[in-house]
């Protein structure tokens, strides 16, 4: 069987990446299965120069196909923030818990309508000996009042989705997998999946 390394230590990421790549019968490793995965420093200025960075430092350390993601919240009321910072808003130990409070607490005041933001997803794919190629998915929404749901992670219990009148975290994987902004992008990477893959 074909296997693709996601250059990521995200478990919530690494559970979704399973879900669409069995339908392709593609084996999917993360670098949790990795002993002493080379740490990635994410210090670029997109979403996108993070993933590529991600997946050539991976890519080139293993020599073998590797998607890298590198996803965040852009809050309209906050210019766009957390933005490339969304795993660390509220602090160097990485805690969705902290996250999600810092960010009700930004919103205090603001009004349903003006709570408008969206999840982006910037994957980026590398081959060996090619060079990376890298697509953006994004899922529109508003930030809630409080937290509700159990499934997902990150920012989901925040997230609510208008079209479906749920929150993120109130979606099943396969729900939130058609719909989100890493759904989107995986989308994207489709047309060239047989290239990717052969
Ligand atoms: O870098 P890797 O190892 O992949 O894992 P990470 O958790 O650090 O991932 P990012 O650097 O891409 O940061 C993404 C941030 O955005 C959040 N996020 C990304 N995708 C999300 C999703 O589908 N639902 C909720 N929050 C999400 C996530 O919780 C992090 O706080
Ligand atoms: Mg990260």
């Amino acid at each position: 069987m074909k296997t693709v390394l996601i250059a990521t230590k995200n478990q919530g990421k690494v559970r979704e990446f399973e879900a669409f790549f069995a339908e392709k019968n593609i084996q999917v490793k993360s670098l949790l299965d990795m002993e002493e995965p080379d740490d990635v420093i994410e210090d670029g200025e997109t979403f996108e120069d993070n993933a590529v960075k991600k997946a050539e430092a991976i890519g080139k350390a293993n020599g073998i196909p590797v998607i890298a993601d590198d996803s965040g919240l852009e809050v309209d009321a906050l210019n766009g923030a957390p933005g490339v910072y969304s795993a660390r808003y509220a602090g160097s130990e990485k805690s969705d818990e902290a996250n999600n409070e810092k960010l009700l607490r930004e919103l205090e005041g603001v009004q349903e309508e003006n709570r408008t933001a969206r999840f982006v997803c910037a994957l980026a794919v590398y081959l060996p000996g090619n060079r990376c190629h890298v697509v953006r998915g994004t899922c529109e929404g508003r930030i809630a009042f409080e937290k509700r749901g159990e499934h997902g992670f990150g920012y989901d219990p925040l997230f609510y989705v208008p079209e479906l009148g749920k929150m993120m975290a109130e979606l099943s994987r396969e729900e939130k997998n058609q719909i989100s902004h890493r759904a989107n992008a995986m989308k994207k990477l489709e047309a060239d999946w047989d290239t990717l893959f052969n």
